[in-house]
C-alpha cells in the first residue's frame, strides 16, 4: 500500500533547498512539503513560498504531517526534533550522521515502540545507496570489510592539493562555498564526519553499534609538503579512508585515517567530492560503489529515495542487530603507519611495536612501522596539538 506523505521539513540550507527542487521534479512520489522550519527568519530565501516557520511545534504538533524530514546543521537540536517527532508517531528521514551516530540506540527503540520509521541513507556517502544495500542485501557472515572515502570535502581538498597543486585553505574555502563542508568543517577534515558515517555503516553491515569515543580517527589538517612529496615519489596518493574489518577471531576493528593509496586500489581514482566504498566478501572478493558524496542535489536525491521508501512503508529492521549475536569491536590489533614528525617529544607519544623504515633530515623525520590501534586511540585527542602526520600504509 502506498501512503500519501505530508512533509514537515526542518532546514532549508544546501540539502533542504535541494530537496525542495528534487521533490518538485519527482513524478513518482506522492509527497508535498507542507511546512519548513528554519532558524533565521530574516535570511533571504531563493524560494518564496508561504511555508516557513521558526516554531518547531508547528510541525511536530501538526496531525496532518506524517513525515518529518530533518536537514539541519546542528546535531543536538536535530536530536530533540527527531526524538519529539518519533514520539508523536511521525516517521522521520534524516541526513544528520553526527546525531545518528550519537543517539541511534535510543532512537531505534523509540521507533520500534511507536511503530514508526527512521530512515537515513543520506547520512552516509550522499548519493550512494550504501545503507539500504547493507541492510537488505549483504549478509552478515559474508561480509569481510568495508573500506571507503566517506567524506566529500576532505577528498575535494586532497584532490585540489594533489592534482592541481592547490593550497589547503583555498581548497577548504571552495568546499565550503560549494556546500560540501559541514558548518563546522573540523568534522570533515579531522575525520569525525567519516567516523560518524562509519558507525552507521557498521551497524547495518555487522549489527554492532560502536560509540564515537571508542574509535580512532585522525585527519588531514597537518598534511605538509613533505608528506605530499613522499607520496608522489612513491607513485601514491593520500586519501582520507574509513575502514571496518572483520578479524580472524570473529571480532572486528575500525578506524578513520589518511591512507597512502596505490594506483591499483579502486579508491585511487575517486576524486573531488566523490565517495567510493569497497565492500569485501567471502565469496565475491570485492565490489565497489562510487558516486557523489556531498552537495545539494546528490544528497537530496538520497533523501528523496528515503521519502519514496517511506511512501511504501519501508523501515529498517536491523536484523543483524536483533536476530544474531553481533561481533564485538576491538582495538587490540596492529596497523602499519607512516608517521611524520618534527621533534622527538612528539614522536615519544607513539609506542611502535616495530619500525621498518626511518628517515631524518634537519626539517622533519618519518618512520614506517606497526603500532597497536589501542595505542593510537590513546593519543587521539592529543593529535590536533602535535605537528605530526599519520597515514595508514
Ligand atoms: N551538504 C551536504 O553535502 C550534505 C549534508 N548532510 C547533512 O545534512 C544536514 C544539512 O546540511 P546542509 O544543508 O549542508 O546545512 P546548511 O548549513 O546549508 O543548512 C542548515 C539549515 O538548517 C537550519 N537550521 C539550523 N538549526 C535549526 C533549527 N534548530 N531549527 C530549524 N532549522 C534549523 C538553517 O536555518 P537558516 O536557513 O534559517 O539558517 C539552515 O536552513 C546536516 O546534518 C549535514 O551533515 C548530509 C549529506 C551531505
Ligand atoms: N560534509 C560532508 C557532507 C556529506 O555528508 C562531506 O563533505 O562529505
Amino acid at each position: 500500500m502506498k501512503t500519501k506523505l505530508n512533509i514537515g521539513l526542518f532546514g532549508f540550507g544546501v540539502v533542504g533547498e535541494g530537496l525542495y527542487h528534487v521533490l518538485k521534479n519527482s513524478r513518482t512520489v506522492d509527497a508535498t512539503i507542507k511546512k519548513v522550519c528554519i532558524k533565521h527568519p530574516d535570511k533571504k530565501r531563493n524560494v518564496s513560498e508561504n511555508f516557513y516557520t521558526t516554531d518547531a511545534n508547528e510541525i511536530i504538533n501538526d496531525e496532518d504531517i506524517n513525515l518529518v524530514v530533518e536537514l539541519i546543521d546542528n546535531a543536538d537540536e536535530a536530536y530533540h526534533i527527531v526524538k519529539a517527532s518519533l514520539l508523536k508517531g511521525k516517521s522521520v528521514v534524516s541526513g544528520n550522521k553526527k546525531m545518528l551516530a550519537e543517539h541511534l540506540e535510543e532512537l531505534i527503540e523509540i521507533q520500534k515502540k511507536h511503530n514508526v520509521s527512521l530512515l537515513y541513507d543520506a547520512s552516509a556517502c550522499g548519493s550512494i545507496p550504501v545503507i539500504r544495500n547493507l541492510e537488505e542485501y549483504y549478509d552478515n557472515d559474508l561480509l569481510k570489510s568495508i573500506t571507503g572515502i566517506l567524506n566529500g570535502s576532505s577528498n575535494f581538498i586532497l584532490t585540489k592539493i594533489f592534482n592541481e597543486g592547490g593550497d589547503y585553505d583555498s581548497a577548504l574555502k571552495l568546499a565550503q562555498d560549494l556546500g560540501f563542508a559541514e558548518s563546522n568543517p573540523t568534522f570533515d577534515v579531522e575525520g569525525y564526519d567519516s567516523m560518524f558515517k562509519l558507525i552507521i555503516i557498521t551497524l547495518h553491515a555487522f549489527g554492532t553499534l560502536v560509540k564515537p569515543e571508542d574509535i580512532f580517527n585522525c585527519g588531514i589538517p597537518n598534511l605538509a609538503p613533505c608528506d605530499i612529496q613522499y607520496a608522489k615519489e612513491k607513485g601514491l596518493k593520500i586519501k582520507l579512508v574509513a575502514q571496518v574489518t572483520k578479524l580472524d577471531n570473529g571480532s572486528f576493528t575500525m578506524f578513520v585515517m589518511p591512507k597512502l593509496v596505490s594506483p591499483d586500489e579502486y579508491i585511487y581514482s575517486v576524486e573531488n567530492e566523490y565517495n567510493g566504498v569497497i565492500i569485501e566478501g567471502e565469496y565475491y572478493e570485492k565490489q565497489f560503489m562510487f558516486g557523489k558524496g556531498a552537495g545539494a542535489f546528490p544528497t537530496a536525491s538520497s533523501v528523496l529515495s528515503d521519502i519514496t521508501a517511506r511512501a511504501h512503508n519501508y523501515k529498517y529492521e536491523y536484523k543483524k542487530h536483533t536476530l544474531f549475536t553481533p561481533p564485538t569491536y576491538t582495538t587490540d590489533t596492529e596497523v602499519k603507519i607512516y608517521l611524520r614528525y618534527r621533534d622527538s617529544l612528539a614522536f615519544s607519544h607513539f609506542e611502535f611495536e616495530n619500525i621498518t623504515e626511518k628517515y631524518s633530515s634537519k626539517d622533519y623525520s618519518y618512520v614506517i612501522g606497526t603500532i597497536k590501534l589501542s595505542s593510537l586511540q590513546k593519543v587521539k585527542y592529543l593529535l590536533p596539538k602535535l605537528d605530526v602526520f599519520i597515514a595508514a600504509v
